[in-house]
């Protein structure tokens, strides 16, 4: 489950009250258990997946989750699969650790491990949101965010793409806010 770091320190993990604080954001957040897990319960532990575990795992979910597919107009998805052994890991981390907007939307269902969203309120605070298992994200497309894998660097998520260029990230040059980090 979720939980939101207020900038006066606050943890919200009330998922009502993070839904309702993240909405004017153009942010959705939900969680589903569609039981799925029950297959997979070692997914976190297993780091490197075969070609045919991706698909099997991709395919199950896509069918699940066929609803999210239809809302999101989503043409293909894939299973982003990090651990501290990715090839691509510190470039993943370099290129979503800065604030970026989408020109889609960014759909995406945590499978296993957990991600650190940073994102603006509307007065220019920031908060920062932890995912993990069973969370879906939504971002909507031109929403100011940046995200980092927490110190476990494991996560696994199904991620939905409306067009080719739907993750590329477009920097907006926004500083991540240090308020959060002060000791209080
Ligand atoms: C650090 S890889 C995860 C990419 C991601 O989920 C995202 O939101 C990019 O904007």
């Amino acid at each position: 489950m979720a939980n939101l770091l207020l900038d006066d320190g606050t943890i919200e993990s009330d998922l009502g009250e993070i839904v309702r604080e993240l909405a004017p954001l153009g942010i959705q957040l939900r969680h589903y258990d569609p039981g799925t897990s029950l297959l997979f319960p070692n997914l976190v532990d297993q780091e490197v997946l075969t070609e045919s575990e991706r698909l099997y795992i991709l395919e199950l979910h896509n069918s699940v989750f066929e609803f999210i597919q239809q809302e999101n107009e989503a043409l293909w998805s894939d299973l982003l699969n990090l651990h501290p052994g990715s090839p691509n890991l510190h470039q993943l981390i370099a290129t979503y650790g800065r604030y970026h907007t989408h020109n889609a939307a960014e759909p995406l269902y945590v499978l296993a491990g957990e991600m650190i969203y940073g994102f603006v309120r509307p007065d220019g605070s920031q908060v920062q949101l932890l995912i993990q298992a069973q969370d879906y994200l939504y971002i909507k497309a031109g929403v100011e965010h940046w995200c980092s894998p927490n110190g476990s660097l494991n996560f696994k998520a199904v991620r939905y793409f409306a067009n080719a260029e739907g993750w590329v990230p477009k920097y907006t040059g926004t500083q991540m806010s240090d308020s959060l980090n002060k000791p209080r």
